[in-house]
């Protein structure tokens, strides 16, 4: 068999860190060599290929010019990016050009292809607001998940000539009623007990509405695509954004 590909991941502990060295360590071709926390010395990531980080939003980017320094491939699951942050890797990256970074608001394939359906559909209705709901432990809000469907969402619209969110004669409103304005489309934030990770797009037009919906009920859901990540990212130097990237999405049969 061939040597397998050494894997370090940061926030270790946590709910997401726990069951990516679970699953890294039930892979044949990966070998987990290092598994650490806040608080931990980063040295022993030396000895890995890849790092997978799902830590927090105010701590990955240090964890990511670590790891580029260090010439380390790095995964990222840890949400909180914006164009900003994202351009900052950028820059790390222009130093150390044969490094991959893959940042992914969302690992689960079914997530990924909400999102791209969402896209595709959002130019042929009046109106789209997202709802995401999640687990009372999280400390953003909206979601990753839902920041970036909102920017692809945006996108097409306007390549359509259509404004984000859709009509809303709203005059008056409490504070957060009709949610928080991602890139123009209104999101809007549930947290409750019971919930893992959850998301709706609504599209309304005339007499006929779609909802797209997708639902993580156990983080094992992200792991197939945090493996394939894993797997990938090492021929992908530079920054990439977002799993649909490694899916092949235009491919709709086998032959
Ligand atoms: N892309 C995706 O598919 C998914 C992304 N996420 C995202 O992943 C992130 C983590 O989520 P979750 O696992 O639920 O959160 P948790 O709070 O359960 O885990 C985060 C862990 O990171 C640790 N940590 C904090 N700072 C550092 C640091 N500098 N170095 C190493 N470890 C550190 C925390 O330690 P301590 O508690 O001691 O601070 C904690 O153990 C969030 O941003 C979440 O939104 C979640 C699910 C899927
Ligand atoms: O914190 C979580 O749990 C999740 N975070 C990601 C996000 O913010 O989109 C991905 C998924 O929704 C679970």
């Amino acid at each position: 068999m061939s040597e397998r590909l050494a894997v370090g991941v940061l926030g270790a502990r946590g709910r997401m860190g726990a069951t990516v060295c679970a699953a890294v360590e039930a892979a044949p071709d990966l070998a987990l060599v290092a598994a650490l926390d806040a608080g931990d010395d980063r040295a022993p990531l030396r000895a890995a290929d890849v790092v997978v980080d799902f830590t927090t939003p105010d701590a990955v980017l240090d964890n990511i010019r670590w790891c580029v320094e260090e010439g380390r491939h790095v995964v990222v699951g840890t949400t909180g990016f914006d164009d900003g942050r994202l351009a900052t890797v950028r820059g790390w990256l222009g130093e150390s050009p044969k490094v991959g970074v893959l940042v992914a608001p969302n690992f689960g394939v079914a997530a990924v292809l909400m999102m791209m359906f969402a896209a595709r559909a959002a130019r042929y209705f009046d109106s789209v607001e997202i709802v995401e709901l999640h687990h009372p432990n999280k400390i953003d809000a909206p979601s990753g998940t839902a920041r970036r469907t909102a920017e692809l969402v945006a996108q097409a619209r306007a390549a359509a000539g259509l404004a984000p969110g859709g009509p809303d004669a709203t005059a008056t409103a409490l504070d957060g009623a009709r949610g928080a304005r991602v890139a123009g489309v209104p999101v809007h934030a549930v947290r409750l007990a019971g919930l893992v990770a959850h998301q709706e797009v609504l599209l309304g037009g005339s007499g006929e509405t779609l909802t797209l919906r997708h639902d993580s009920y156990d983080r094992t859901s992200f792991m197939p695509g945090v493996l394939l990540a894993v797997r990938r990212v090492a021929d992908r130097p530079g920054l990439t954004v977002g799993l649909e990237h490694l899916l092949d999405l235009d491919r709709t049969s086998d032959s």
